[in-house]
């Protein structure tokens, strides 16, 4: 929040890509329940996802459904700077679905460029590693040309899905990771030690001009003793960027 108030001063907006997946909604939630919440024009925040199940609208799976719950309705916004992906029962098929998400990413490009500016991209990371519905082994974590892909067999359920591609994601300025939890501290571990972004797409990311993990203890388990340039934040308040 400090970051976005600070963000809001320098541009006048701001614009934060959220993930699905429960810290993504714990993250929304602490700010929903923050005294703090009300001190900031909220209406001046961009919100995108980096990825989507394909589920009908208001869906309690969705992860829009969920970020809704957790803090943006709770905000008053006018639903103009929610930027959610299309849901399945809208008549349009998931590759169209993928289309669409691509050209209002495009529609609000910032200038020169083909992107919006992500000032902030929260990325959960799965037990395999995986980050937005980008999963090991599957042709979408490759994907360097399409902005956003259909998913197909993805071993998180639901099967199909929407997401952003790993450029896209690394376009952000700041990506904060978050994730916690014993069953973490593998693909954490396996991320930070450089494992090929095929098996631990985790590994993958990297923000423009950073990347921080918020983790527990139980996650860093599995941290590579060796590391030195990788900063572990234990806290928000640790964080500085
Ligand atoms: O649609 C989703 O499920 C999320 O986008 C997914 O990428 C999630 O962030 C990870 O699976 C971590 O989820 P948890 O934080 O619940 O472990």
């Amino acid at each position: 929040m400090t970051k976005m108030v600070d963000l809001l001063d320098e541009f006048g907006e701001a614009t934060v890509v959220l993930t699905g997946g429960t810290m993504g909604s714990a993250v929304l939630s602490e700010i929903n329940n923050s005294p703090a919440r009300d001190t900031l024009d909220w209406s001046r925040v961009h919100f995108w996802w980096g990825d989507e199940r394909w589920l009908p609208r208001g869906d309690a799976e969705r992860n829009e459904t969920q970020a809704r719950e957790a803090l943006l309705d709770h905000l008053g916004l006018d639903g103009s700077t929610i930027h959610a992906f299309p849901a399945s029962d809208e008549g349009i098929d998931l590759d169209a679905a993928a289309e669409v998400y691509a050209l209002e990413l495009a529609a609000h490009a910032h200038e020169g460029a083909t992107l919006p500016r992500f000032d902030i991209t929260f990325l959960g990371v799965g037990p395999d590693g995986h980050v937005a519905s980008l999963f090991p082994e599957q042709p979408g974590i490759r994907e360097t040309e399409a902005t956003v892909i259909a998913v197909r067999n993805a071993p998180k359920p639901p099967p199909e899905r929407l997401s952003l591609t790993l450029p896209v994601i690394n376009s952000s300025t700041r990506i904060w990771m978050v994730l916690a939890g014993a069953d973490k501290a593998s693909a954490l571990g396996l991320s930070l030690a450089g494992a090929s972004i095929n098996e631990v797409p985790a590994a993958g990311v990297e923000g423009r001009r950073s990347t921080l993990y918020y983790v527990d203890r139980e996650a860093t388990a599995e941290v590579p003793e060796n590391l030195t340039a990788t900063e572990i934040f234990w806290t928000a308040a640790d964080a500085t960027d």
